[in-house]
C-alpha cells in the first residue's frame, strides 16, 4: 500500500492558512488519494471540548501547554496514526510548531519544556511538509479585524504575535527540509498556484 503522508498548516492567527486547506486537500483528493483535513486543537471529541478551554479560559502558561499536547494526544491516538498506518493523507490545520510558537514564543515558556513534551507525545512522527503562512503582524490583524469575535489568542497584543512569528520563523530555519514559508500577502490565486505546484511535487 502507498503510504500518506502528513502535512501541516501553521501561521500567526490571520495568516490565511484555513483559507487553503480545502483547495490542498481538493488537489490531493483529485489524484484519487484519501485525505483527512484535521484540527489542533481539537480533531477529536474530547480535543473540541479542550479546545473551548484552552480558547476561552484564562489559565497558567504551563497548564495550556499540558492541555495542548493532552488534545494532540488524543488527536494522534485517534485521528492521525491510523490514518497515516491506512495509506491516508492527513492535513492537519495546526499542530506542534503552533506550540513551539505559541506557547514557547508569544507566552515564553521554556522550548527545553515544549521539546520535552514533544518527546513524549510524538518522539517519532513529524510531518511531512509543513506550509508556513507568512504574513506581517498588521496584515494579519487587519484580516482578522474583519472577522468574528476575537478568542483567547486573537485578543494578545503586537508584541505577543511579534514573538509568536519569529518563532514559527526560527523553526522553519532549523527544519529546512520539513518547512515551507508561503508569503501569504499576495492574492488568494496566486498563493493557490504556489501550493499546487509544492503538491504536485509531493
Ligand atoms: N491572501 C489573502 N488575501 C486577502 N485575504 C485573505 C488572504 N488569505 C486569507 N484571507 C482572509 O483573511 C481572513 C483570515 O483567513 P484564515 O481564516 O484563512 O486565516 P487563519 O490563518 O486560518 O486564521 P486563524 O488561525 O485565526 O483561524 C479570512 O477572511 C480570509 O478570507
Ligand atoms: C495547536 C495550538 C494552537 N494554539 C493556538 C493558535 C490559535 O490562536 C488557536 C487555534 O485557533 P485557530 O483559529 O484554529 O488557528 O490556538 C496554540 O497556542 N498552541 C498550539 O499548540
Amino acid at each position: 500500500m502507498a503510504s500518506g503522508k502528513f502535512i501541516t498548516f501553521e501561521g500567526i492567527d490571520g495568516a490565511g492558512k484555513s483559507t487553503h486547506i480545502a483547495f490542498v486537500a481538493e488537489q490531493l483528493r483529485a489524484r484519487g488519494l484519501t485525505v483527512v483535513a484535521t484540527r489542533e486543537p481539537g480533531g477529536t471529541e474530547l480535543g473540541e471540548k479542550l479546545r473551548e478551554l484552552l480558547l476561552h479560559q484564562k489559565m497558567h502558561l504551563e497548564t495550556e501547554a499540558l492541555l495542548m499536547f493532552a488534545s494532540r494526544r488524543e488527536h494522534l491516538a485517534q485521528v492521525i496514526e491510523p490514518a497515516l498506518a491506512r495509506g491516508d493523507w492527513v492535513i492537519s490545520d495546526r499542530f506542534t510548531d503552533a506550540s513551539f510558537a505559541y506557547q514557547g514564543g508569544g507566552r515564553k515558556l521554556s522550548l527545553d519544556k515544549l521539546d520535552a513534551l514533544e518527546q513524549w507525545v510524538h518522539p517519532h512522527l513529524q510531518p511531512d511538509l509543513t506550509l508556513l503562512f507568512d504574513v506581517p503582524l498588521e496584515v494579519a490583524r487587519a484580516r482578522l479585524d474583519a472577522e468574528r469575535t476575537p478568542d483567547k489568542f486573537e485578543q494578545e497584543k503586537a508584541n505577543f504575535f511579534a514573538a509568536t512569528r519569529a518563532e514559527y520563523l526560527r523553526r522553519a530555519a532549523e527544519f529546512p527540509a520539513r518547512f515551507r514559508i508561503i508569503d501569504s500577502t499576495r492574492p488568494i490565486p496566486e498563493i493557490r498556484e504556489e501550493l499546487r505546484g509544492i503538491v504536485a511535487a509531493l
